[in-house]
């Protein structure tokens, strides 16, 4: 048996087609959407996420407004920088690229934004509401692993899954969408006694840890759902997952590849939760 692979990239295309929809309506009654982007520091990596981000969203009209601080940047020079994002009205979302530099206070920076902008659903309130079942911005990689679910067919509702990693940028909202999708969760983390018995018996694996190829294949239970969030860089330059992909693709009834799996999903939920805020601004919802 080999996996379906779940295809992060089409996927990503076809909703990044309706969203373009929505900013065409949007920009019809004078609303041009924008999202508003600031990268502190020369991290490549971050450099990379950044540009195809803004790459995908001019090519579907959102507008995306440029905020390049030097490396040294302090937490109050940040603070006010989000306070005059906060306050300027034709900027609907709001993006802080992480992680920050050491010197800055990420949650003090983060709790500032205000979350009618929080596009990344990093913000207390909007967590609050996942965890309530009243999502605003839901976190644009959980939102893009749920679509991704979706295409391969299985119900979740009374299904064991595993999310592996407990971060509030992935891990922790992963597990909440889970449950409101009535999965019986479980989450693992670093202390976590016999990962291999969790993953053995998962209908459902999510694997966010940040680690290459740390699952491995002969752990997935026979048909499972493998979600591979992970995107590491090794020496020789390849982008590998957490998971390893072609011993756990023999195996599951799915997959998704990296590259071309969740990483696509993430910038085309981004751009998702961009235009739903832009949408309030223009009286659409
Ligand atoms: N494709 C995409 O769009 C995105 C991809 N990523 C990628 O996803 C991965 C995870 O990102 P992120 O959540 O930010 O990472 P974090 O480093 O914040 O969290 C990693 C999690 O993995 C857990 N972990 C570490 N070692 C083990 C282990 N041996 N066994 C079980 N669990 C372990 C940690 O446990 P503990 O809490 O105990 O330390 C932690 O909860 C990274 O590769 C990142 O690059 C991230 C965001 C978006
Ligand atoms: N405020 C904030 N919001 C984020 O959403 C955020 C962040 N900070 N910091 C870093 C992580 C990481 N992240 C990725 C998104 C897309 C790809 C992506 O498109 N990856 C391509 C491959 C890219 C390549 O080849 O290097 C793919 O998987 O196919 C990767 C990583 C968002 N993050
Ligand atoms: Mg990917």
């Amino acid at each position: 048996m080999s996996a379906q692979r779940l295809d992060g990239k089409a996927r990503a295309a076809r909703l990044l087609g309706e969203v373009e929809q929505r900013v065409g309506a949007c920009t019809e009654r004078g609303v041009r959407p924008c999202l508003a982007v600031v990268l502190v520091g020369d991290d490549p990596a971050s450099q990379v996420y950044v540009r195809s981000k803004e790459k995908r969203a001019a090519e579907i009209g959102i507008e995306a407004r440029d905020h390049r601080l030097p490396a040294t940047t302090t937490t109050d020079e940040l603070l006010a920088l989000v306070a005059a994002l906060n306050a300027d009205r034709t900027v609907d979302g709001i993006l802080v690229q992480l992680p920050l530099p050491p010197q800055c206070d990420t949650q003090r920076i983060l709790l500032a934004v205000d979350p009618a902008k929080d596009v990344d659903g990093f913000h207390p309130d909007n967590l609050g509401r996942l965890m309530l079942g009243q999502p605003r911005f839901v976190a644009c990689t959980p939102q893009g692993c749920m679509l991704l679910l979706a295409d391969a067919g299985l119900p979740l509702a009374g299904a064991r899954a595993l999310v592996i990693g407990r971060s509030t940028i992935v891990g922790k909202p992963m597990t909440q969408l889970l449950v409101h999708a009535d999965a019986t969760v479980t989450t693992a983390h670093s202390r976590t006694r016999d990962l291999a018995a969790e993953v053995a018996r998962a209908d459902v694996v999510v694997a966010a840890i940040g680690r290459p190829e740390f699952v491995r294949g002969e752990w997935i239970k026979p048909g499972a759902v493998v979600i591979d969030v992970g995107m590491n860089r090794l020496a020789d330059g390849r982008l590998v997952g957490d998971v390893e992909f072609s011993a756990a693709e023999a195996r599951a009834s799915a997959i998704t590849p990296v590259p071309g799996g969740v990483g696509p999903m993430t910038i085309a939920c981004l751009l998702n939760n961009v235009v739903l805020a832009a949408e309030r601004r223009a009286g659409l919802s």
